[in-house]
């Protein structure tokens, strides 16, 4: 799986949190073709000219309008025909203040639906499943590099299915979802929410307002901090036992973060190789780690030292995934090479009600 980095095969050390439920667990894109060798680099940026989000100067698009018609909703697929404000997965009435048609990341509990519901006996006989064959298959905590840690279905079940309707609830309110797209009419396939503080893609830096629509972020959900800190105390505890071993293990320094980019990747979706630096300085050189939460659908993870997807290592980021850079990998080259389809675990979307793709959140201090 993971290119440049070793794996432990012990059944590893997430405190508690593996014991009670399993252990825990943006959306930019745009062809990562454009990139081989090419000098992209984004999200939040980076060197090049080009936007994290990529390549071309992107401007923002909400999911509604204001008035003009360059802002008329996009079309995102399957929402209208699915009905995207009824989902079960709203907890009370979810209306965007603008009165715009937000993008909901779940969808309607189709009553005319002719797929039979899964029994509770089944969904609980695939996640026992799930968990067994992760003990016996995968190592919990794999080193992939100095300052990168990947902590496999690291995210427990009921957590996965909070985190998606909260993300739900949060997308489909005043600074929910939208479509980022470029100036020269490129457009993102993917939709996108900050939390806490608004990072602009066309000018690669972070505001407490939304420019295009003057949205406030909402807050960054307390019980998402605590996952956060959980999983970078799990690694700490995971690389001092390596580090007793090896010498070129370094403990990831805490992180209190403010900033949380929410990206959901339809089965299409993709995101450039890219460096995370667009915020400040102190906090990329004490190396305060970016924490990443996979849930629904697998991605192909690319990272590297350079920006030339040829050399890139390649993990798959499955449903639950935790994966943490920060030191010496805090400002890698990173990016999404595509999404596979269908791969999101049957008790999740029943539960969670999550469409086709792939929800994303990465966690970083300003
Ligand atoms: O979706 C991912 O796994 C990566 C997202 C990312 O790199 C970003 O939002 O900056
Ligand atoms: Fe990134």
């Amino acid at each position: 799986m993971a290119g440049g980095g070793d794996e432990i095969r012990t059944p590893a050390t997430f405190p508690q949190r593996q014991k009670s439920r399993l252990p825990r667990g943006s959306v930019h894109e745009k062809s990562l073709e454009h990139q081989k060798k090419g000098p992209s680099s984004s999200s939040p940026s980076v060197n090049s000219n080009k936007s994290p989000l990529q390549m071309a100067t992107p401007v923002a698009q909400p999911q509604k309008p204001l008035d003009s018609p360059l802002h008329m909703p996009k079309p995102v697929q399957l929402s209208e025909s699915l009905g995207s404000r009824s989902s079960p997965c709203s907890s009370g009435s979810v209306v965007s203040d603008s009165g715009a048609a937000p993008f909901d990341i779940c969808i309607r509990d189709d009553k005319c639906s002719i797929k039979l519901k899964r029994s509770l006996l089944e969904l609980n006989r695939e996640k026992r499943r799930e968990r067994e064959q992760l003990s016996k298959e995968v190592a919990p905590l794999q080193h992939l590099r100095p300052g990168m840690v990947l902590l496999k279905k690291f995210l427990k079940h009921d957590d996965q299915v909070d985190i998606i309707r909260r993300c739900q609830r949060l997308g489909l309110s005043s600074g929910g979802f939208y479509t980022p797209g470029y100036r020269d009419g490129a457009k993102l396939s993917l939709q996108m929410m900050c939390l806490g503080k608004n990072w602009d893609p066309s000018s690669r830096s972070y505001g407490d307002k939304r420019p295009f629509d003057g949205a406030q972020p909402p807050s960054i959900p307390e019980v998402f901090r605590k996952i956060v800190k959980d999983a970078i105390q799990a690694s700490n505890e995971f690389l001092k036992q390596k580090g007793r071993a090896a010498s070129d293990v370094d403990e990831l320094p805490p992180l209190s973060p403010d900033i949380c980019l929410v990206n959901f990747y339809t089965s299409g979706g993709k995101l450039g190789l890219h460096q995370d630096k667009d915020e400040t300085k102190p906090s990329l050189h004490k190396g305060l780690p970016v924490v990443s939460f996979s849930l629904g659908d697998t991605a192909e993870f690319l990272y590297g030292d350079v920006n030339d997807v040829d050399k890139a290592s390649k993990v798959d980021l499955e449903s639950g995934d935790v994966l943490i850079f920060g030191g010496k990998s805090r400002l890698i080259f990173h990016g999404v090479s595509r999404i596979k389809p269908k791969t999101a675990p049957n008790w999740l979307t029943d539960e969670a009600k999550l469409r086709p793709g792939r929800l994303n959140l990465t966690f970083r201090q300003y």
